[in-house]
Order: C-alpha cells, then sequence, then structure tokens
C-alpha cells in the first residue's frame, strides 16, 4: 500500500503531542474518582482477584489511580518481559518506589530489595545471588547443617503421632532458622537468643509490612513514635532489629566454630573489602545490615507461605501425596534421608514444586517496580513515578495459557514419557513466579531446594490424614491468607508412621 505523506505527517504530530501525556494514550483502566480513585473499590487483601477481573474489561495493560497515584497493572508475560527485561526500558522500569519500611527500616533504602535500580543495587544484588544460588548449592558443609535442622524437625513432629496438629508451628521456626544459617553460616537453636531476635524481627516486620499498616505509616510517619499497636510494633521491630544486627555482623565475625560454615554476611563483608580496594568504599557495614533484614521478608515468608499450601494440598489430594511417597522411596528409599542430588530422579516431585509455584503463585503481585522516567509502550503512555503491579496470579491463571488453570495438575510440567518439561518448552514462557528481568528473585534455587527438602522428608516419614476433630479447609485461594506473600489458611493434621502403612 502506498503511504501517504499526509497522514505520516498526522501521525507524527500525534505521536509528539502525545509524549505531552494526551489522557488518550494513557492505557485503559476504570474510571478515576478525583482524590481517592479506586481506594474504596479494591480490597488491598484480594488485589490479585480484582486485577484479575479488571483484565477481562480493560485489557492485558491497564491503569487506575490510587490515593493520587498512578498505578499500572500488567497481565501478560510478554508485556512483563518486554517492560523489564528489554534494553530500551530495563534502565527505568526497574526501581522501586520506596515507602516506610525503605526509608525508615532500611535506612534509606541501603539494601536490595527496597532500592531503586542503581550500581549500588546491581552490585550487593550480584553478590548476594552468587552466594545464595552458586554458593549455598555446592557448600556441603551447608547442606549438612541443613539435613541437621531437618532430622531435628522430623524427630520433633515425632513426638507429635496421632494428634491433631498444626504442622506450620513447626515448619515456620524450622525454615527461619535455615535462613539464619544462610545468612550467619551457623545454625542457631530455638533458645538462642540471636534465634529469638530474629524471630522477634520477623513477626514485627510481618505486621508492619501489612498493606493497610504501610499505607498508614506511609502517610503518617511519626506515627511510629506514637503509642499505640503501631508504635508498639516499630519499637519491637527496632529493638529485635539492633540485637539481630549485633549478632550477625560483630558477634558472628570472630566467631570460631567448626559447624560454622560462609555465610551471606562473610560473603558480603569479603566483597566490601573489596570495593574498598578498588573505588569508595559505599558498602558499609549499614548495607550489609539491609541484606540481612532484607532476607526476613524475602527468603523465609515465601518458603513457609509455599510449604502452608503444599500441606494443604497433600491432605486434600491424598493420590498425590501418595505418589510423591513412592518416588521417595523409590529413589530413596525408607532409610536414607533425602538429599539434593535425588532432585533429578524425581521428575514427578519436581513437577508438584513447579505446579505449586504456579498454582499458589506466593507474591501474587511481584514486587512493586517503578518507572523514573515517562515512557512509551505498545503505544501507550506510562506516566514517570507510577507502580507497576505484575499480576503474576492472574498470569498464572489465565486460561490463554493454562488448561484448567485452578486445578492442581502437575502433570503438566511433565512430557508424555513423564520427565520434566524443559526450560524452553513453550509452557515454561508462561511461567514466571520469581519476576522477570534485573529484578527477578535472588533465591529462586534456593526456595525449591528448601521446599524440595521439606516435601521429601515430610512424606518419607509420615503420612498426612486430615484432622479427627476439625474440617480440613479446601484448597481456595479465595481463603488463603492475604499479604505481599499469601499462605493457606491455619488448619490441623494428623500425622501417621507412613512405614508402618506398607
Ligand atoms: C520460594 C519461593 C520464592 C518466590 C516465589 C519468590 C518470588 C519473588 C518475586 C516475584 C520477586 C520480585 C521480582 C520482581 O520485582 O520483579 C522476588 C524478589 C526477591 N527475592 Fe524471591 N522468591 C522466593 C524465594 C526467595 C528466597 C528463598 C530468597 C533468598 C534466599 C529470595 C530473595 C529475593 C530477593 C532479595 C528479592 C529482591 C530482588 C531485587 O529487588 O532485585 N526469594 N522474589
Amino acid at each position: 500500500m502506498a503511504k501517504c505523506p499526509l497522514a505520516a505527517t498526522a501521525r507524527r504530530v500525534y505521536t509528539l503531542s502525545s509524549v505531552s501525556l494526551t489522557p488518550a494514550r494513557l492505557p485503559p483502566g476504570p474510571r478515576d474518582i478525583p482524590i481517592i480513585g479506586q481506594a474504596i473499590s479494591l480490597n488491598p487483601d484480594k488485589a490479585h482477584l480484582q486485577f484479575t477481573e479488571w483484565r477481562k474489561l480493560y485489557g492485558d495493560l491497564f491503569i487506575f489511580r490510587l490515593l493520587g497515584k498512578n498505578c499500572v497493572v500488567l497481565n501478560h508475560p510478554e508485556i512483563v518481559r518486554n517492560l523489564f527485561s528489554r534494553q530500551e526500558f530495563l534502565e527505568v522500569t526497574n526501581d522501586r518506589p520506596g515507602g516506610f519500611m525503605a526509608k525508615y527500616v532500611l535506612n534509606d533504602s541501603q539494601d536490595v530489595l527496597f532500592r531503586q535500580y542503581d550500581d549500588r543495587q546491581k552490585c550487593l544484588k550480584e553478590s548476594a545471588v552468587n552466594f545464595i544460588e552458586n554458593h549455598t548449592a555446592k557448600d556441603e558443609t551447608f547442606y549438612e547443617q541443613v539435613s541437621v535442622e531437618i532430622q531435628q524437625f522430623t524427630a520433633g513432629l515425632r513426638t507429635h503421632m496421632h494428634k491433631d496438629i498444626d504442622l506450620m508451628e513447626f515448619i515456620d521456626p524450622s525454615v527461619s532458622k535455615q535462613v539464619a544459617l544462610m545468612l550467619c553460616g551457623k545454625l542457631l537453636s530455638d533458645t538462642d537468643p540471636a534465634m529469638k531476635s530474629f524471630l522477634g524481627f520477623e513477626q514485627a516486620a510481618n505486621e508492619l509490612g501489612k498493606v493497610k499498616n504501610q499505607m498508614a505509616l506511609s502517610a503518617c510517619p511519626f506515627l511510629r513514635h506514637a503509642p499505640g499497636k503501631l508504635g508498639g510494633t516499630f519499637r519491637k521491630l527496632a529493638e529485635n532489629r539492633d540485637k539481630l544486627l549485633k549478632f550477625f555482623i560483630t558477634d558472628t565475625r570472630d566467631m570460631t566454630d567448626k559447624f560454622r560454615c560462609k555465610g551471606l554476611v562473610d560473603a558480603l563483608m569479603e566483597r566490601a573489602l573489596k570495593e574498598k580496594q578498588t573505588r569508595d568504599d559505599w558498602l558499609s557495614e549499614t548495607f550489609i545490615h539491609g541484606v540481612v533484614m532484607d532476607m526476613t521478608p524475602a527468603a523465609v515468608k515465601p518458603i513457609q507461605g509455599s510449604l502452608s499450601v503444599l500441606l494443604l494440598l497433600l491432605v486434600n489430594y491424598p493420590h498425590i501425596q501418595q505418589k510423591i511417597r513412592a518416588e521417595v522411596i523409590s529413589v530413596v528409599g525408607k532409610e536414607r534421608q533425602p538429599k539434593l542430588t535425588d532432585l533429578p530422579n524425581m521428575p514427578y516431585t519436581h513437577a508438584c514444586l513447579q505446579e505449586l509455584m504456579r498454582y499458589h503463585t506466593p507474591l501474587p503481585l511481584s514486587a512493586r517496580h517503578h518507572n523514573r522516567i515517562e515512557i512509551e509502550f505498545d503505544g501507550f503512555i506510562i506516566p514517570k513515578n507510577t507502580d507497576i503491579y505484575t499480576n503474576l496470579w492472574g498470569i498464572h491463571h489465565d486460561q490463554r495459557f493454562w488448561k484448567e488453570p485452578e486445578c492442581f495438575k502437575p502433570e503438566r510440567f511433565l512430557s508424555e514419557k513423564g520427565k520434566l518439561l524443559p526450560d524452553d518448552h513453550p509452557l515454561r514462557r508462561n511461567y514466571i513466579p520469581y519476576g522477570v528481568g534485573p529484578r527477578a528473585c535472588a533465591g529462586k534455587t534456593f526456595g525449591r531446594n528448601s521446599l524440595f527438602l521439606y516435601l521429601t522428608n515430610i512424606v518419607q516419614n509420615f503420612l498426612l490424614l486430615p484432622s479427627s476433630s476439625e474440617e480440613v479447609p479446601v484448597c481456595d485461594v479465595n481463603y488463603f491468607q492475604p499479604g505481599v506473600v499469601t499462605r493457606a489458611p491455619s488448619f490441623k493434621v494428623r500425622l501417621t508412621d507412613a512405614s508402618k502403612m506398607e
């Protein structure tokens, strides 16, 4: 078709004028209500479900306003990839929006998770990923200590056989100990004061991190000093933080212990020394503190939340529990403790974990991104300083990408011959539980390994039965406990000795 010069000029004028933000070029979205925006119609606890409904009305990229802020929601994996990892955008779409935690807990974002995407963030993240994903996976002392912890955990469960128990009450502290081990290189006991500070910090950070508390504290930061619940929680957080950091940074450094392995703090200290020799010594202890604090919500919560959903699935679907157990017994046997090297030989169990990350999607809205300049994408303008949400849950439950997305079907990740689908299989393009691009998760292998070890050790030892006194909830996302990381509602199970069942 011949090109009309007039039309081309008109289009050019339109494009130029639209760069100065004509509302017509904003993405579609629900009608704005002055000042409050969608504050009334949006339930922050179920925002991912609401966004999934809005996607049907407004498409894969839509915008809405919330208390004076622009918010964009991405509902398609290709859009997420394009915006967060395409060269032309990645330097401008990978910031974080800041907020109360970033400013008052992490000392103006001196950390990995809350910091904007700058050279310091890149350097810290690179060191953290190298350590968490590459070093721990090969460090035998580390996994020996993890095995010790899991043995103690299963031994603890044995004393509660045939009773109705909330298994998460045992799993939660055990996961925290594993993450603390990754940080300081030492397996702490339940009674260790450092472990108490870790748990105290974790609880307070979790409470303050709730959407409604974040909104209140970001609007009125002085509330942290006020009497009352919020102020009290902030003081608890600060007190535990100081104790925790003294232990992790100062005391651990001088600790010589034959069971101590290298921790993330040691790795960052080494990096700090290197930085000192080459550049200005920005990598101070405050940054290392920041990374320690990041790991509490970033590492502990997704592992705990995923395990809670996994257990609920095992009780609701005994045939899946049975299949995993059969695989564990055939590969590992009944006596030896399962280890990471068993994973490649256990495709069904591996597929269950992959399906868990799709079905549950521990971070249903990922972590918010922020764009530092206005960008034009796919014919739409995304205004500067927009909060960008990725609806990971919506993407993982979208019928365009998944057959029967509401069903837990590990088989979808297996070939007809029962092998795990390769990473480059087309289905995997729609599978992004850890996010995409330079801000993607720093601990996905660590998380997967941890889930694998808990799952196989539990199933090898115990049969999980429904509680005899309470009805087990159905596994339904509508009843998950809300949060940046969701988890299953509390429920009780009964454990029996798996070896006696055959
Ligand atoms: C087990 C399941 C896990 C899931 C599903 C998960 C998922 C995610 C997601 C969706 C993000 C945000 C990505 C983005 O902003 O685009 C993230 C960030 C992050 N995750 Fe994970 N995560 C998991 C476990 C872990 C573990 C075990 C660690 C540490 C050992 C970890 C450390 C981090 C850190 C530090 C970030 C921030 C990275 C940055 O801002 O550059 N995560 N994770």
